[in-house]
């Protein structure tokens, strides 16, 4: 068996371009015991990638659903759908990993009758237990709230809109384009959106949030940010998710001025990684679950086809070509 692997080229610099990966071949020994053949079906990119590259010359990190096609070991048997942690690469002799349950343990999706199991990568994976845990946990959005998302259209952002409908909060959603904007409150539910590119983007921000924003999720960072906060009602809570607006930066971002608009406003700014939650990481995943089936949490996932589209779909992502999570179906 001979596995495709990419691997990174070239150190990232700037926004990340073709020229960063290479597609090599690898050549599989035979299976030892305990040890079972993945072969990927879905694999995950994401944003983290970015900012926590493998060495130069190292397969690319990412989560993958995948397919056991040979196996010895009886807890994964052949025909199973796994989840695991092996990169992007399409096939791999895997093995699980001693001890209790970490994101890095090859585990098998069970459940999935009806529904497709690239949601592992989505909804019903670490993207759904970042918009679950950071907004309920650290947003703890009450009825009423007005609760602002920024990359509202996003794999992460579509779930946490929606859980703040579920929650009786108004949400409001910040994007690239009117297209996805509109797509926002048509198709995922939001109540308003603002397009962070059109030139009455305060003007838009303030119609939208009335100027009273309770609860911010965050995952753009920058100027977009800085919008948002000066509209924070007191006691208003911020949740750090991310910062993607300076991923591609080359010069080391620095903090902007936020402490007096903290200050003023008595707000509470928390940032988490979702590793955090991996103690209770089977109640998001059971709750999203629950509302998917129940048709209250629907499902955004931008699918693109190939393995070799791989870093595409990376490069699209940063360029915003995505609505939804960005997940590669392999062959
Ligand atoms: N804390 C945690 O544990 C986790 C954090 N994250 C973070 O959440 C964020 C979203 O991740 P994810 O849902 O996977 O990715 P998304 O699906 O949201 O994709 C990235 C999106 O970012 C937007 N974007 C790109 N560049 C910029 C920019 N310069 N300014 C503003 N928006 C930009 C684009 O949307 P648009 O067209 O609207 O610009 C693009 O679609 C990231 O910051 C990521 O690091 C994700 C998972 C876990
Ligand atoms: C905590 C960040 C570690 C990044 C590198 C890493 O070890 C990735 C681990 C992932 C594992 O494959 C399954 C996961 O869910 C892990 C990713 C968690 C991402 C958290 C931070 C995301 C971000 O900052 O965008």
């Amino acid at each position: 068996m001979t596995a495709k692997v990419i691997i990174l080229k070239r150190k990232f610099e700037g926004t990340p371009t073709l020229d960063n990966f290479k597609i090599v071949e690898e050549k599989l020994r035979p299976l030892q015991q305990g040890e079972f053949l993945v072969e990927a079906r879905y694999i995950s990119v994401d944003p983290y990638q970015r900012v926590y590259p493998p060495k130069v010359g190292q397969t690319m990190l990412s989560e993958q659903v995948a397919k056991v096609i040979e196996s010895q070991n009886n807890d994964f048997p052949v025909g199973s759908s796994v989840v695991g942690e092996w990169g992007w690469r399409t096939h791999t002799i895997a093995k699980d990993v001693a001890g209790e349950f970490c994101l890095r343990k090859p585990r098998l999706l069970t459940g999935y009758d009806g529904l497709s199991r690239s949601l592992a990568l989505s909804v019903l994976g670490m993207p759904g237990n970042a918009a679950y845990f950071g907004l309920l946990h650290m947003g703890k959005p009450m009825k009423g709230n007005t609760v602002v998302v920024s990359s509202a259209a996003g794999g992460v952002g579509t779930i946490v809109g929606q859980i703040a409908k579920i929650k009786g909060c108004k949400a409001v959603g910040i994007t690239s384009s009117v297209e996805k904007g509109e797509r926002l409150v048509k198709e995922v539910g939001y109540d308003h959106y603002v397009s962070y590119n059109s030139k009455n983007f305060e003007k838009d921000l303030s119609k939208a949030t009335k100027d009273t924003v309770h609860c911010y999720f965050d995952s753009v960072g920058g100027e977009i940010s800085s919008s948002v906060l000066a509209k924070m009602k007191k006691f208003g809570r911020v949740v750090i998710c991310g910062a993607i607006s300076t991923y591609n930066s080359k010069i080391k971002a620095t903090a902007s001025e936020v402490q007096t608009t903290v200050k003023v406003q008595h707000l509470v700014m928390e940032g988490f990684k979702v590793t955090r939650f991996k103690d209770q990481w089977d109640e998001g995943i059971q709750q999203n679950l629950q509302w998917l089936k129940e048709g209250r949490l629907k499902p955004f996932e931008h699918i693109v086809d190939g393995f070799t589209n791989t870093p595409n779909a990376f490069i699209g992502m940063f360029a915003g070509q995505n609505f939804g999570k960005t997940i590669v179906r392999v062959g």
